[in-house]
């Protein structure tokens, strides 16, 4: 089976410091692929990489086979790749559903002649856009949050309309950004079962950065390991579990 998604020889220079030094990655159509590794290891910085916020030192990537390096953000979103933040993004001053439907914008706005004259193909597609966001409320459980305005919901429940935003777009691969953070055991369980459902359900693949052992170890499929810039290991949870290198990374030895 091809790769959906394809990292190479990626690098990052800011100013004297590599963050990013020679960073290969290769992503199987629905697999759930996490990158772990202490702090300043790099890890945001291949996201921000792939996902187009910002231009490689040197490297190439690909989205099935068709670079999208340095493309911009926007661009590589257009293609199908999204992603969540670290720190939740959102319009906090719209409501849930207006972010879902926002989300939707590059779709209907190619219509913007049917808007003025509000044909019927403009009203259907209208349709549609509110009828994806209220899938995408009901599957993430906030429907009866949908008039609440983002910044005002809970934390959980910002993070799971992040994700939302995301996944109205139809992505072929989601990233997600340390999904679990600020979440209680209970949610982080919850979420566990919805990347998932994600991939199950949408047969999206799924690349995340995550902290918690607990969550990356329940649902990854393959793990790459970070230090100083570099890929250290990679394998199963179980292979990178008890790899000795990986084990001297997280233990601080030198
Ligand atoms: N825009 C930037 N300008 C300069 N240095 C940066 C920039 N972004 C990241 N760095 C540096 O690059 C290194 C890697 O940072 P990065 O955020 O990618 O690590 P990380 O593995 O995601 O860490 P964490 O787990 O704490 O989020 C760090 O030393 C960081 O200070």
């Amino acid at each position: 089976m091809s790769h959906i998604l394809e990292v190479k020889d990626l690098s990052m220079r800011f100013g004297g410091l590599l963050a990013v030094d020679g960073v290969q990655l290769a992503l199987k159509p629905k697999e759930i692929f996490a990158i772990i590794g202490p702090n300043g290891a790099g890890k945001t910085t291949v996201f921000n990489c792939i996902s187009g916020f910002y231009k490689p030192t040197t490297g190439q990537i690909a989205l099935e086979s068709q670079s999208i390096a340095g493309l911009g953000s926007h661009s590589v979103a257009q293609r199908g790749v999204v992603r969540t933040f670290q720190n939740v993004r959102l319009f906090k001053r719209m409501t849930a559903l207006e972010n879902l439907l926002v989300a939707q914008h590059r779709r209907t706005s190619a219509s913007v002649l049917g808007g003025l004259f509000n044909t019927k193909s403009y009203r259907q597609s209208e349709r549609d856009a509110m009828d994806r966001a209220l899938h995408w409320l009901d599957f993430m459980g906030l429907r009866e949050f949908a008039n609440r305005e983002a910044g005002n919901l809970a934390y959980g429940h910002q993070r799971r309309l992040e994700i939302a935003r995301c996944m109205i777009t139809e992505p072929k691969v989601l990233m997600l950004d340390e999904p679990a953070a600020g979440l209680n055991p209970q949610e982080k369980k919850d979420l566990q079962g919805l990347i998932d459902r994600l991939r199950n359900e949408y047969g999206v693949a799924v690349l995340l950065i995550e902290h918690d052992m607990g969550l990356v170890m329940g649902v990854s499929e393959r793990i790459m390991v970070m230090e100083h810039g570099k890929p250290i290991a990679e394998g199963t949870p179980e292979e990178v579990r008890n790899n000795e290198r990986v084990i001297k990374a997280y233990l601080g030895e030198a």
